[in-house]
């Protein structure tokens, strides 16, 4: 991965099961969000392929490229909610845009959706009227809105308290084992790291390539690399 001539990771090599909750974690400016850049079909990798299902996202047309992209949901920091539409309006318009579905189904997967992440009754309110982790929780509800297949999360708790980054990893969790979807996710948060993850993969910033992969619980206990020990338990 790389802007321009700066090589940001290099070597990466890894595979994330169906169904399974899937880390990428790493300190600060390793390169996280630009590896999600590129599972998201985004960017382009600079060597090398990203498959989804065997196919190779870039090895496809572009018809082919936007049909697999609509197959996954992404839940970005902000929630990235339209401030001018409500909540209803927001969780339909990937519906509208993407299937044929008339406006009265539209409305009523929305307000499921809605359900889905404890926003019952939220419909007709705007982002701006509700807290940071309800925005959250329906930006998930709009990633979710098309059912995908793959869920990409960026950095779930930045900007909540303790107790809303909480239940977001709990949604993230119930939604997995009610739905199937396999998730992966860009985190910090040592707390989602081991509550939710059952894999991860640790990009360091100066060797430019991941140094552990594994379980979390496991890469705390037997991983050797003094790095990836203080990052998991936070010591200097
Ligand atoms: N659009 C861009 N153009 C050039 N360089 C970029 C761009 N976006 C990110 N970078 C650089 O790529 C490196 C990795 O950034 P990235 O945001 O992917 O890291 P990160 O691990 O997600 O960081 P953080 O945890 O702080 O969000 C950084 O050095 C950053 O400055």
């Amino acid at each position: 991965m790389a802007y321009a001539d700066t090589v940001i990771q290099q070597n990466l090599s890894f595979s994330v099961k169906h169904g399974e909750i899937f880390i990428i974690m790493g300190g600060s400016g390793c390169g996280k969000s630009t590896l999600l850049r590129h599972l998201i079909g985004l960017m382009e990798p600079a060597a090398g392929e990203i498959l989804i299902n065997d196919i190779n996202i870039w090895d496809t047309t572009v018809d082919e490229r936007i049909q697999m992209i609509s197959r996954t949901g992404v839940l970005y920091q902000s929630g990235a909610l339209f401030s001018s539409m409500t909540l209803g309006e927001n969780i339909a318009l990937p519906l509208s845009e993407h299937t044929s579905l008339v406006s009265s189904e539209i409305e009523k997967i929305a307000s499921y959706k809605l359900s889905l992440v404890g926003l019952a009754g939220f419909e007709d309110y705007y982002p701006s009227e509700i807290s940071g982790g309800m925005r959250k929780r329906a930006g998930l509800a709009r990633a979710m809105a098309l059912d995908p297949d793959i869920l990409f999360v960026d950095e779930p708790s930045a900007g909540l308290d303790p107790i809303s980054a909480k239940l977001l990893d709990r949604l993230i969790l119930e939604l997995r084992e009610s739905l199937g979807t396999t998730i992966v996710m860009v985190t910090h948060e040592l707390e989602s790291i081991f509550s939710v993850g059952d894999t991860a993969i640790f990009l360091d910033t100066d060797e430019k390539t991941m140094i552990a992969s594994g379980p979390p619980k496991q890469l705390l206990t037997e991983s050797t690399d003094p790095r990836v020990r203080n990052f998991l338990t936070r010591s200097a």
